[in-house]
């Protein structure tokens, strides 16, 4: 039980050692941090404390704990950690994953809803899905009959759907761009020994990932930076193809001569935003989509006949109907349970001492909560699991962020704002994969054989390529 060297009454957790407090028990360990800690929770309960290096980390692992965190204290607990990679990243701590909670953050989330991620825009980006979504199924349909690595193909069309709605028409950079994306996105995902000793400043001096992520970000910067010149120097006219970097050039007019002008690097920081919370999520949710499909053919073979027939009378998928794919949906949901695309949300932190169900929780205490777990837990999921898209079709269960046994997005005012943008860019694809191809294993595999392991990174998809053999059944 809990001592923490401490006087106060802090919530339970394991024993600490002096200085590295509980790191060598996370960092030693062969599983996923979420995985470890759902595990520690069983022992310790709901509502743990751990100390990482100086760091108090509180861990949530229920229902009702995420209801008292994001519901009851949201105020007090929609901070960001100022961590050291992300902070580089994000041009010091401005973008809205990252900010602090206050003005700043008020008014960069207001125009990401409002304005770049609002139901409209996203249904503007239609045209832009459908493209890119053919172009994925024409080159599936190349390959048909040969093994095709899914994780390449379906990580490069949500990105060019990110690139097509941020920037327009795709220039030679976008390529540079995006591998220089993948590489900073995977050293964030990274443990940075910095961030838990905070005031051993001369740790940040010898940080070779500090390095690393400075030049990654020097690069894309100059590449944002290019990318937002060439758009003030054309002057587009009122146009339906506007892309999100024209809009945020008009809001930086506007807001000229006001107290809070929106700065390029505001601009390059929130477009960041976009491409780091958003691509990976998506595709990851339609790579964990198929993989549990193959897993449990029968469900493959329903979702198939639904798609199918929808479409068949018309002969190819458009978003028309897809708001009719009932079975698909609760897929969707259902995969969203079990492969929650950042199963311990991004981590938050007390701005002030409160207490949490009689215990106390210090100031600057960074919060995890783990999705991950409150996902397979049986105490709110039967047979919690399995795989079973029907325990979603007569539910009023939704990630909206009221229903705290299931919140993939998170809830309360740092709540994902990009639900709507990312929930699109996964149901055409899924519809399209299954409306045209059957699907089977190379080399004779078994599907239960499939391997599932989880990735180390910002968002946790498969660790190993997902590498099917496609059977054109509706050309
Ligand atoms: C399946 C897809 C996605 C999932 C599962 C997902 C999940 C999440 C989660 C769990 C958070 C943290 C919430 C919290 O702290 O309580 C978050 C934040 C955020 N997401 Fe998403 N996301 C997805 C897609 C997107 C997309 C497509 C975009 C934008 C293009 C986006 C933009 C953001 C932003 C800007 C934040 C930070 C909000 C803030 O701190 O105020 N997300 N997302």
């Amino acid at each position: 039980w809990s001592c923490n060297n401490s006087n106060i009454n802090l919530p339970p957790g394991p024993w600490t050692l002096p200085i590295i407090g509980n790191l060598h028990q996370i960092i030693s360990n062969s599983i996923l941090p979420h995985q470890y800690l759902k595990n520690l929770a069983e022992k310790y309960g709901p509502l743990m404390h751990l100390k990482l290096g100086e760091v108090s980390y509180l861990i949530v692992s229920s229902p009702s704990m995420a209801q008292e965190i994001m519901k009851t204290n949201d105020l007090n607990f929609c901070d960001r950690a100022n961590l050291l990679l992300s902070t580089i990243f994000s041009y010091n701590a401005t973008s809205i994953v990252f900010s602090a909670y206050g003005e700043h953050w008020r008014q960069i989330r207001k125009i990401c809803v409002l304005q770049l991620l609002s139901a409209k825009r996203v249904q503007s980006f239609r045209y832009i899905r459908e493209e890119e979504v053919s172009n994925l199924v024409e080159s599936i349909s190349a390959s048909e009959g040969s093994i095709v690595n899914l994780s390449h193909k379906i990580y490069a069309m949500t990105s060019g759907i990110t690139t097509q709605a941020a920037f327009g028409k795709r220039n030679k950079q976008h390529q540079v761009f995006r591998s220089a994306l993948k590489e900073i996105t995977s050293l964030m995902g990274g443990f940075c020994i910095v961030d838990v000793y905070p005031s051993i400043k001369m740790l940040q001096w010898v940080s070779r990932a500090k390095t690393k992520v400075e030049k990654l970000h020097k690069e894309i910067d100059m590449i944002l930076q290019d990318i937002i010149d060439d758009h003030k120097n054309i002057h587009k006219e009122e146009s339906k193809d506007e892309d999100l970097v024209d809009t945020l050039l008009k809001i930086q007019q506007e807001n000229e001569h006001s107290l809070n002008p929106l700065t390029d690097n505001n601009m390059k920081a929130i477009i960041l935003d976009m491409f780091a919370a958003g691509s990976e999520t998506s595709s990851g949710v339609v790579l964990w989509g198929i993989s549990e499909m193959v897993k449990n053919p029968k469900i493959m073979e329903e979702a198939q006949a639904e798609v199918r027939n929808m479409f068949d009378k018309k002969g190819h998928v458009d978003e028309t109907e897809l708001h009719q794919l009932i079975y698909l949906k609760s897929i969707i949901r259902e995969t969203l349970r079990l492969h929650p695309s950042a199963p311990l949300l991004v981590p938050r932190e007390s701005r002030e001492r409160c207490q949490i169900n009689g215990y106390e929780i210090p100031a600057k205490t960074r919060v995890a909560i783990n999705v991950w777990a409150i996902g397979r837990d049986e105490r709110y999921w039967a047979e919690a699991e399995s795989f079973k898209p029907e325990r979603f079709l007569n539910s009023t269960i939704d990630f909206k962020g009221t229903n705290f046994e299931y919140i993939p997005f998170g809830a309360g005012r740092r709540m994902c704002p990009g639900m709507a943008f990312g929930l699109s860019n996964i149901e055409l694809p899924l519809a399209q994969l299954l409306y045209h191809f059957d699907w089977k294993l190379p080399n004779g595999m078994k599907n239960e054989e499939l391997d599932m392991t989880e990735s180390f990174g910002l968002s946790v998809g498969r660790k190993n390529d997902l590498c099917l053999i496609p059977i054109t059944r509706r050309p």
